[in-house]
């Protein structure tokens, strides 16, 4: 769609060189390409979202500050990613820190994530770690955003509700006024939560959900769907450029051992001796993407020219009694899966519809459930000290 145009100039500011620097640092093409008064693709980019009418922007997006376009405008892309210390986002981390072109600034609270996830990138001259809770405005200069910060597991998220819905409506809001001051990008890690427990199977994004407003998992899904609300009008109303992305559930290394979530339960289960608590009916699905396939979805979804909401997940479903079993067959055979009590409005079924992420964004998931299980498996071993019997 994008590649279709043929302008010669910048469409909106209808020279392309008071726009050089800012095309340079988000297209990344070198500064003679917009020397040469050939076209910038994300100015493109906006003109295109706008002509379509679709999520109309009333304003082109804020510009960087004076610094990052003049001064330093051939200096490093400056990288926020809030929640970084936690499972997800410290993945996403040790990615972006692979482009020596990117500086990198975590901030996170510490609620669920951890230094230690970090480790190996503290005190490198382009890493920052800041301790900051995101319900408080945070001052610093960027480019980009990976706004991840908010407890994932349900039994953390219903820890301290309010505390939830704070984290995603005005820490969304700190990040949008963030991304607003500095003319940032931003990412907004979404859920398949925000489909709730869904009647359409499996999910697409036109999908509106099937949420209960009121229930104990309410803080979680309805604040992503608030956040998901900030994020377009920020959009339409501020012209912030956005993406957002629905991620359904995501396994790997690195995920809190006590976590509560079902992949980190089964492995430390089996890895203990203890029986896989399968929650009742055990019928019920789930689709499980691996972390780094999550990571590369996530950095496309940044880098290209979409908005979203784009599903990133893994379509392969599994009920939660075949995950027992395959949790068992792979890592330990003779543990006993035991049925118990499920929680309130946990969702029956849950798969992505990808169309849109491999159209959109040349994605898709790489690696398979089985293969996935045993990487996690060895990253368990190694934390809880069980060696595999031979
Ligand atoms: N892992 C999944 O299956 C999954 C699925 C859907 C969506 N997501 C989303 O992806 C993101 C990351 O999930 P994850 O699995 O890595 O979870 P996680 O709990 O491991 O990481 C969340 C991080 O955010 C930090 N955090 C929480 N509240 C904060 C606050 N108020 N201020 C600053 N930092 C705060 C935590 O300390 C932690 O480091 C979350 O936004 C989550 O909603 C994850
Ligand atoms: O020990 C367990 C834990 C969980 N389960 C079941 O496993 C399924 C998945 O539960 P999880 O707690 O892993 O995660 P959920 O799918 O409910 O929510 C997740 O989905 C989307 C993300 O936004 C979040 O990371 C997380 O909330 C549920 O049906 C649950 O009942 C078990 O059978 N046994």
């Amino acid at each position: 769609m994008i590649r279709n145009f043929k302008l010669q100039i910048c469409p909106l500011t209808e020279t392309s060189f008071i726009d050089k620097p800012r095309c340079h640092r988000v297209c990344r093409r070198s500064f003679d390409f917009h020397n040469s008064f050939q076209v910038c693709i994300r100015v493109l980019t906006m003109a295109s979202i706008a002509s379509n009418g679709e999520h109309k922007a009333t304003k082109p997006p804020p510009t960087p500050s004076p610094l990052r376009n003049s001064k330093f405008f051939q200096s490093n892309m400056r990288i926020l990613v809030t929640g970084g210390a936690g499972f997800i986002g410290s993945h996403l981390v040790d990615k972006l820190m692979e482009n020596e072109k990117n500086e990198v600034i975590v901030a996170d609270n510490y609620f669920t994530g951890s230094k230690d996830n970090l480790r190996k990138w503290i005190g490198h001259p382009r890493f920052e770690l800041i301790r900051h809770d995101i319900t408080e405005p945070l001052l610093i200069e960027v480019d980009q955003i990976y706004h991840l910060a908010c407890p994932a597991s349900p039994i953390f998220y219903k820890h301290n509700p309010v505390k939830t819905i704070k984290t995603n409506v005005i820490g969304t809001l700190n990040m949008l006024g963030l991304a607003k001051r500095v003319g940032a990008r931003i990412l907004l890690t979404s859920t398949s939560e925000v489909y709730g427990d869904p009647l359409v199977h499996p999910q697409p994004e036109s999908y509106w959900g099937n949420v209960n407003p009121i229930g104990v998992r309410s803080c979680y899904d309805e604040g992503k769907r608030v956040a998901e609300t900030l994020m377009f009008d920020y959009h339409r109303q501020h012209g912030i450029e956005i993406r957002i992305a629905r991620i359904f559930n995501t396994y790997g290394p690195r995920m809190n051992i006590d976590d509560g979530r079902v992949v980190s339960n089964f492995i430390a289960q089996a890895l203990r001796d203890e029986p896989l608590t399968v929650q009742a009916p055990g019928t019920q699905t789930r689709s499980f993407c691996y972390v780094s396939d999550m990571v590369d979805g996530l950095i496309r979804l940044m880098e290209g020219e979409n908005t979203g909401p784009i599903n990133i997940g893994n379509p392969g479903e599994f009920t939660m009694i075949e995950l027992a079993e395959t949790v068992k067959e792979l890592i330990n055979p003779k543990i006993e899966i035991k049925m118990v009590e499920n929680t309130p409005d946990d969702p029956r079924q849950r798969k992505p519809d990808i169309t849109n992420a491999k159209k959109m964004l040349g994605w898709e998931p790489k690696i398979k459930l089985r293969d996935g299980l045993p990487l996690m498996e060895a990253d368990f071993r190694l934390r809880l000290g069980v060696a595999k019997k031979l």
